[in-house]
């Protein structure tokens, strides 16, 4: 049996991006990336300079005043060695041919644990509380690669793991698409009418709204669909039923009340396969590229950054905006527009091509035009299976 990984057996997350600047001027931000990096400097910019290592001694500081009259400057390192290897051991499972380690978010019998499983089949999937905890437990070398959810076709985008992307230094390094099929499940000898509440995943709870409105139950949130099945099960619940996989009822002995209960029969959840090291890209098959930007204000500043793609025939698959954390609100009397602050924010982009081609190539460096940062999270294999 897998051991649990929690925060708590996790020390804390080093911070992936660390300003000096004083909060009150506008900041662009220069990441050193392993692989892809480039930044250009915002001329309104004073001195700033980011962290990159996690603040350890392989930490870089760089140091960008002196680079502040060349406001057009690129910096490529390519290092090998993006994550710090642990004391105890030098090599990961795939070099000692062992299996592969996965982690996910859950317990067993939760759909991560599935999908980490399709997308490595015979790995030992290895349970997470949290999805940072899974994050971390890749850049520690705990486990192999990590496989987390980030959309799915009825409850739209899991959040937490755009920010926790930006937040870690792993790459995605593919993608797997799992059809969820939620089932109504509770203790033996329990009907369906003497249910009051009904636990699971949010998202969960959400893409059977329709289902559990008509019955008249009281959703309640936990970590993973799968954590609520045990808790309906260990705690022998009479009022509370559980949305979760058959797989999960079979595990801790609950009843299938009600099959495919979510909104619509095709109800699929994107996950994303991450790891310590980028994949070589290819051209021999399907790629999909992720990214992630940020932009200066502006009239069609938008337009013109999804345009880079649009003139080359480039595909766009996703795009979600996210908050610029750590930013502070900004005045608007930067701009001279009154007294009302707005925000700033990240665009995260999925595209469909890869790093290797020439034509994403020339799209990103002409988006680094006027993208504030620019970061490649990932160029990987399109999932193009029927789920
Ligand atoms: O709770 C689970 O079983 C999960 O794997 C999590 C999760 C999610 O985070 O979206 C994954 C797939 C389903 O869409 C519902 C929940």
């Amino acid at each position: 049996m897998a051991t649990s990984i929690s925060r708590s057996s996790i020390s804390p997350s080093p911070q992936y991006i660390r300003t000096r600047s004083s909060p009150s001027y506008r900041r662009t931000y220069l990441i050193l990336d392993s692989h892809y990096c480039w930044k250009r400097l915002s001329r309104s910019s004073r001195c700033f300079s980011v962290l990159h290592g996690g603040g350890g001694k392989n930490s870089r500081f760089v140091d960008t005043q002196s680079a502040m009259e060349d406001s057009h400057f690129e910096v490529v390192i390519k290092d090998p060695n993006t994550l710090p290897r642990p004391l105890s051991s030098t090599k990961s499972s795939v070099s000692t041919g062992s299996r592969l380690r996965v982690a996910y978010q859950g317990v067993p019998g939760a759909y991560s644990e599935a999908a980490a499983g399709k997308a490595y089949p015979k790995c030992e999937a290895v349970p997470c509380e949290q999805f940072d905890a899974a994050f971390e437990a890749v850049e520690r070398w705990i486990v192999d690669r990590a496989v987390l959810p980030i959309e799915n076709s009825l409850g739209g985008s899991i959040h937490r793991n755009y920010d926790l992307l930006l937040r870690h230094r792993l790459h995605i390094v593919g993608e797997v698409k799992f059809a969820v099929r939620h089932c109504l499940l509770a203790n033996h000898g329990v009907q369906i009418e003497e249910l009051k509440r009904v636990l699971s995943h949010p998202q969960a709870l959400a893409q059977c709204e329709n289902t559990l409105t008509g019955l008249g139950l009281v959703r309640e949130a936990v970590d993973d669909t799968a954590g609520a099945a045990k808790h309906v099960a260990f705690h022998k619940l009479k009022d509370a039923g559980a949305v979760a996989s058959s797989v999960a009822a079979s595990i801790y002995g609950l009843n299938i009340l009600a099959e495919d209960i979510q909104d619509d029969s095709d109800n699929v959840t994107r996950f994303l396969m991450l790891a310590r090291e980028p994949i070589i890209p290819g051209i021999d098959r399907p790629f999909k590229t992720s990214i992630v930007f940020s932009l200066e204000e502006g009239p069609g500043i938008l337009f013109k950054a999804l345009a880079v793609f649009a003139l080359r025939q480039i595909n766009l698959t996703k795009i979600e905006s996210r908050p610029l954390r750590n930013q502070p609100l900004r005045s608007s009397d930067d701009n001279g527009y009154g007294s009302s602050k707005y925000f700033d924010y990240l665009f995260y982009v999925d595209f469909e091509a890869s790093m290797a081609d020439q034509n994403a190539q020339n799209a990103l460096r002409h988006l680094k035009e006027f993208a504030t940062f620019l970061r490649v999270l990932g160029s990987y294999p399109m999932d193009t299976s029927m789920p």
